[in-house]
């Protein structure tokens, strides 16, 4: 995932760029996927941009019957209201399109009304139509930012920040008015193919400097403005003036060298370099290719991290291997290639897509005779596992829902022996693992681990950080003691 900064002289600049960059951006989408699922933003940048989108003569190259339009926030106010993130964007581009754009394909948040009286109520009826619509993965989801740093109508110090497992949440108490508000979650932008922040003006200067710099979600929300495959900054020159601006920036849409960019560029080109180390062939290329197309996230491990999955399993002589987390088999297939022929390996996963795509991918790599992939909640299949009494695993790779790990960790002692090793990843999530307040279930699933393993008696354990292309972060190494 790469996070890119384009700088732009003013707001108006800006406005014009992020919609000519919309507009080609869906042509290119729908060159090759339809339809194309875009989350509108409210404020100053996102309806401009929209306004921009109105007056292009390029708006017509966008087939709009196959765009879908959804909102990534919304002020809990009664249908038609001037204030409403909609009214607004039907003003700016909506009604301007006119019968190019199918009344169905355009999806507002539920206004107050008789019948929606809350913003819960309101993100509950948003939750059901984006699972109608099948949770489509968003391809483009614009977010404007507050002074505060709010994107969306997440606040900070907000309860919202910290909501997972739904796609949508009620807000009260917003500072910026209407108080009542509703917005999509970080589950929901992180689910995102790309995510692109608009900002302009120097009263976000701050914000931006902070959220680029990685401040704490908590304080500055758009920090955690993430998405899968790609994160963009469209900002003015004035809101990077607490970045300290080079003179490059007063030309229109240089590419801004943000010290964390330049980092993630270095690292990427590092990996780069190394990857004559660890060439994949054609199985390990479509097995990526295959988790791509069948809309995976792209969370696999890099090769060198499959390589290196693939030595530990060969060093310690693994003739049976488990991992938690299959997604689309990239690093099942790294793993079981260490194993002998009468070796054996057990991947769990709860997606039965994924599970699918990864049997898929495994057989067209022919190890699908050494590999059984077990569908269903982790925790649950390795409660059968113990229960039928399965022989111990020498090696155990965790890699699924990072909130779970403590408990993935006391199942596994029941599924192995002394000496058995086990790797846990992701468990320095870009630094965010040192904050004891962060409201991301993740992070303090892995600060859970680090409790439970800290003078553990049967595990002995260090932690490894990493950087490279798929950013900063780090593995757990453990070891079942003797
Ligand atoms: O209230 C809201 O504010 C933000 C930012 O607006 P701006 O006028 O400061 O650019 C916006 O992104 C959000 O959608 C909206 O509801």
């Amino acid at each position: 995932m790469t996070r890119d900064v384009v700088v732009h002289p003013d707001a108006r600049v800006l406005a014009e760029s992020v919609a000519a960059r919309l507009l080609t951006h869906l042509v290119d989408v729908q060159s090759h996927r339809s339809p194309v699922h875009v989350v509108l933003t409210g404020g100053t940048v996102g309806i401009a941009a929209l306004e921009a989108v109105a007056a292009s003569p390029v708006r017509d190259a966008v087939d709009w019957s196959g765009v879908h339009l959804w909102w990534g926030d919304e002020r809990f106010l009664p249908d038609g209201d001037p204030d409403r993130n909609e009214t607004q964007a039907r003003n700016a581009l909506i009604d301007a399109l006119g019968e190019a754009l199918p009344v169905e394909n355009v999806h507002p948040m539920p206004a107050r009304s008789d019948d929606v009286t809350t913003p819960e109520a309101s993100a509950e009826a948003y939750a059901a139509a984006l699972a109608e619509a099948g949770s489509p993965a968003f391809d483009v989801l614009l977010l404007g930012m507050g002074p505060d740093g709010h994107v969306a109508s997440l606040f900070p110090g907000h309860d919202a920040l910290g909501v997972q497992g739904q796609p949508t949440v009620g807000v009260h108490g917003s500072p910026k008015p209407p108080p009542e508000r509703v917005s999509l979650t970080y589950d929901a932008i992180h689910g995102a193919r790309e995510v692109w922040v608009v900002a302009a003006g120097s009263e976000k200067a701050e914000a931006v400097a902070s959220a680029l710099r990685g401040a704490p979600v908590t304080t500055t929300p758009a920090a955690g403005a993430i998405g899968a495959e790609r994160t963009l900054w469209l900002v003015d020159v004035a809101a990077t003036e607490g970045l300290g601006t080079p003179s490059a920036l007063s030309t229109t849409a240089a590419a801004f060298p943000a010290p964390v960019d330049t980092a993630a560029e270095t690292w990427t080109h590092v990996d780069e370099y190394f990857s004559v180390l660890v060439p994949e062939d054609v199985a390990l290329v479509e097995t990526r290719h295959a988790a791509a197309a069948g809309g995976l996230p792209d969370i696999a491990v890099a090769a060198n991290q499959g390589k290196l999955l693939h030595l530990l399993a060969q060093s310690v002589g693994a003739r049976r291997i488990l991992e938690i987390g299959t997604l689309g088999g990239y690093s099942t297939l790294w793993l079981a290639r260490a194993l002998p022929s009468d070796g054996r390996l057990t991947t769990l996963e709860i997606d039965p897509e994924h599970a699918r795509v990864a049997t898929d991918s495994l057989t067209q790599a022919g190890v699908d005779d050494l590999v059984d992939v077990l569908v269903g909640p982790a925790a649950d299949t390795l409660d059968s596992l113990v229960g039928e009494g399965a022989e111990p695993y020498d090696l155990v790779f965790i890699d699924a829902d990072k909130q779970s790990i403590p408990r993935y960790l006391e199942q596994t002692l029941e599924l192995t022996r002394p000496g058995s090793v086990v790797i846990v990843d992701n468990v320095v999530r870009g630094g965010a693992v040192v904050d004891a307040e962060h409201p991301d279930e993740r992070v303090q699933g892995v600060r859970s681990m680090v409790e439970l393993l800290t003078d553990h008696p049967r595990y002995d354990a260090t932690v490894v950080q990493t950087v490279g292309s798929k950013g900063y972060d780090g593995f757990a190494l453990l070891r079942v003691r003797d």
